[in-house]
């Protein structure tokens, strides 16, 4: 590969002056020459091309394998490589943070690293090894169609926060991994910005599913049916195929043993939260009505439960006061709050479910390693940046918090390697 010439300082702590004005042009400078990675010391400042580079080729991998952090120009590689010899070489668990505001990258670094790991292990071949890193690249993308949608910053969003284990043997080979997820926007799942679309799922769905299993949901090929899904009016986006990425999260569930019982519950409880978000509500003389049409009477059938059961959950509340149980019947604006309560946690339980199976998946199966057992682990957290809209809420709150947090542990122990995406 051609030597490749540094522009500006590879590293801001190079700078003559150390502020501002110098950083940005620095950076500009870089950018314009396509150097999207700067360093300040073992940090790694990264911009988004918002195009393909050819820098994440196996030529790179090779000029990055095993070299120190500061023999080759500055590159996401070789914060990923560091991080795996620390973890190698001195038995130390380590920590990859990244963080940057909403499209800056963050989803795409964490792959990459992951990529790059993939390419650097298993020198030996061994076949459960090759079992275990494409599990850990698979499982991407069944947590992007329940975990991420479109938004008017980015069409593949993540609306939940992930830090993801990578354990290693001693030999530094994956073994296995463990994903935490944190405050899915749920939110979404009943509301969307006009331009946004609710999850990836409930329109790969329409797309990719199959005639037969449109059927047994219920459901046509037309989003535009479903007050949940249509309310951005943005179900087609030029950049996302569906369809194809229907398919793409059918082999990955296949691949990380979803059975075709977890798979039809699965998008049972889709299409349910599809239905549940037409049912309707009417006042004869202040009394509630629910309106018991085909959606009503397809939310029953989906989540299979009675529809009488189903009308008392949807139409009253039960309060305990002075030890006596009551049930008492909503006014149509609670009961309609309630149904997107119900639609809202049923979704939350399903991703959270989802994640604890592709954990069983993705588990080290401690069978295969119990006289050589020693793993280490690298941590790869990718988590919402900063937040600040005209109107903030408590999710924004607890974002912010976070960032914050993370920031002082940064600052105070320097226990991690950091990527910050601009
Ligand atoms: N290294 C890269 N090379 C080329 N394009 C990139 C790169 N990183 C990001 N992009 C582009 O930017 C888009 C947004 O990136 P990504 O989804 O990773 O952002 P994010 O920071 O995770 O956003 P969010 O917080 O909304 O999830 C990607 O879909 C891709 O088009």
């Amino acid at each position: 590969m051609a030597m490749q010439r540094e522009v500006g300082v590879g590293d801001f702590v190079l700078l003559d002056k150390i502020d501002l004005d110098s950083f940005m042009k620095n950076l500009q400078q870089r950018f314009k020459n396509g150097k999207i990675y700067t360093y300040i010391g073992e940090v790694c400042v990264s911009v988004n091309p918002y195009r393909t580079m050819n820098i994440y080729g196996q030529d790179y991998v090779e000029q990055y394998k095993a070299r120190e952090l500061f023999e080759n120009p500055p590159h996401i590689f070789a914060i990923a490589d560091a991080s795996h010899k620390v973890m190698k070489q001195q038995g130390r668990d380590t920590c990859i943070v990244i963080s940057g505001e909403s499209g800056s990258g963050k989803t795409e670094a964490s792959k990459i690293i992951m990529k790059y790991i993939a390419a650097v292990t298993n020198q030996g071949g061994q076949k459960e090894i090759e079992r275990v890193k494409n599990v850990l690249i698979q499982s991407n993308s069944i947590l992007e169609a329940f975990g991420n949608a479109k938004t008017n910053r980015n069409d593949n969003s993540s609306r939940f926060g992930k830090y993801m284990d990578i354990h290693f043997d001693f030999k530094g080979d994956p073994i296995g991994g463990h994903i935490n997820k944190y405050l899915l926007e749920k939110s979404r799942v009943i509301h969307q910005q006009p331009g946004e679309r609710n999850f990836h799922c409930f329109y790969q769905i329409f797309c990719g599913g199959s005639d037969d299993l449109l059927k047994k949901l219920k459901l046509s090929r037309s989003p535009d049916h479903f007050f949940y899904v249509k309310q951005g009016n943005a179900a087609k986006v030029d950049t996302i195929n569906d369809r194809n990425d229907y398919r793409e999260v059918t082999n990955s569930l296949n691949t990380l043993q979803f059975s075709k019982d977890d798979q039809d519950t699965l998008w049972r409880v889709v299409a349910a939260i599809l239905h549940l978000g037409n049912v309707e509500f009417d006042v004869d003389e202040d009394k509630l009505i629910l309106k018991k049409g085909q959606s009503f009477s397809n939310v029953a059938e989906l989540l299979k439960v009675e529809k009488n059961d189903l009308e008392k959950a949807l139409c009253e509340r039960v309060i305990a006061a002075r030890g006596d149980i009551m049930r008492k019947e909503h006014t149509e604006s609670e009961a309609s709050f309630g149904r997107d309560a119900f639609a809202k946690a049923v979704y939350d339980r399903l991703f959270t479910w989802i994640v604890g199976k592709i954990n069983d998946a993705i588990a080290v199966d401690k069978k295969n390693y119990t006289l050589s057992y020693k793993s280490s682990l690298i941590g790869v957290l990718d988590i919402y940046g900063f937040e600040i809209f005209d109107n903030n809420s408590f999710e924004q709150f607890c974002i912010n918090y976070c960032n914050e947090k993370l920031q002082q542990l940064f600052i105070g122990e320097h226990f991690f390697f950091h990527v910050v995406l601009l």
